[in-house]
């Protein structure tokens, strides 16, 4: 169960200063992708149900200011899907749907954004069984703790080795199961101890959490950041799905939406090189500090659940 924040020691006003500045600058700030593909079948595993994918046909950003992305995906038989932008971490949540049983389910929502993706749930009449975390993120607040008080019966996840409190605590090789659709947790640490990536049941979309980026990887310089590890769990637990499996990661910072795991293992400039280059690489990042990494590492524990 998620505890309240006061268990953890947390500075509670500064973290209420945090949510009530970003609060202020949500509307202008939260952006909706919304991804359109023309379905066509792809291979199935025993026990789960046909998916369709696609082609995707990404709508870019024009010109400058608020803008609601005109792009909706709509992968065939039985599945909703929608690829949601949050601007100020950069962070991708996703919601996956079933048609029939109208049960669904969110990866990595983000606290500034939980009115938007409630709203959407609602209008799509679907019931949000599980809100669930790649990993404990350190850039923004999950919006977990908050969709369980706004949604009833949504329960949080996170997995196990993340350290952190949620109703569900899942391992390597559980199923969050939404309608007749299952997401499969693999454990893929490396930029922290618990991030894992959920393979939706026909291996044709895995959503990756910060272990693989687009051209590009998760961080490894705190948490439990460890570059060897990374570039296992990639090459061990991602690049092993089928080369047409749709990869979606936590975040973007160059406008990307989506790619494969064929793509990845042609293009990704860091994981295409020999374990030895990818360290040196990783330990030559140079990357700032994120923005929010002190309030949100804590916050997060508790699956970002506070009162606000
Ligand atoms: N500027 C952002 C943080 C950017 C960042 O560090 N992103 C992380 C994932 S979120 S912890 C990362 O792993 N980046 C890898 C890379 O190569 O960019 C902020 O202040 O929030």
């Amino acid at each position: 169960m998620c505890m309240l924040l006061g268990h953890y020691c947390l500075n509670r006003q500064a973290l209420l200063l945090q949510y009530s500045v970003l609060n202020t600058v949500r509307p202008a700030l939260a952006r909706t992708l919304i991804l359109r593909t023309e379905g066509h079948s792809r291979g199935i595993l025993a026990g789960f149900a046909h998916i369709n994918t696609g082609t995707d046909r990404v709508t870019q950003p024009r010109g400058t200011g608020i803008r609601h992305y005109g792009v909706r995906m709509e992968p065939g038989k039985g599945l909703i899907f929608r690829q949601l932008f949050e601007s100020i971490s950069s962070t991708y949540t996703y919601l996956l749907g079933d048609k029939e049983t109208k049960e669904a389910v969110l990866i990595d929502p983000v606290l500034e954004t939980v009115d938007r993706d409630v709203k959407l749930i609602e209008e799509l009449g679907l019931t949000l069984k599980v809100a669930a975390n790649t990993h404990c993120h350190a850039d923004h607040i999950t919006g977990t703790g908050l969709l369980k008080k706004k949604l009833y019966g949504c329960k949080s996840a996170i997995s196990r080795l993340s350290g952190a409190n949620a109703d569900i605590l899942f391992s390597e090789g559980d199923h969050i199961t939404f309608g007749k659709h299952a997401l499969t947790v693999r454990e893929t640490p490396g930029h922290t101890d618990g991030c894992v990536t959920f393979v939706l049941g026909d291996q044709s979309m895995a959503f990756t959490g910060d272990a693989l980026l687009i051209r590009g990887c998760g961080r490894t310089d705190f948490q439990q950041g460890c570059s060897k590890r990374l570039y296992e769990s990639v090459h061990q637990k991602i690049f092993t799905l089928p080369g047409h499996c749709l990869l979606y990661p936590a975040h973007d910072y160059k406008g990307q939406t989506v790619s494969t795991v064929e793509e990845e293992k042609k293009f990704n400039p860091r994981l295409t090189k020999t374990l030895d280059e990818f360290v040196h690489i990783m330990a030559n990042l140079n990357l700032p500090k994120p923005a929010q990494i002190d309030i949100a590492v804590p916050a997060n524990l508790v699956c970002g659940l506070h009162e606000v």
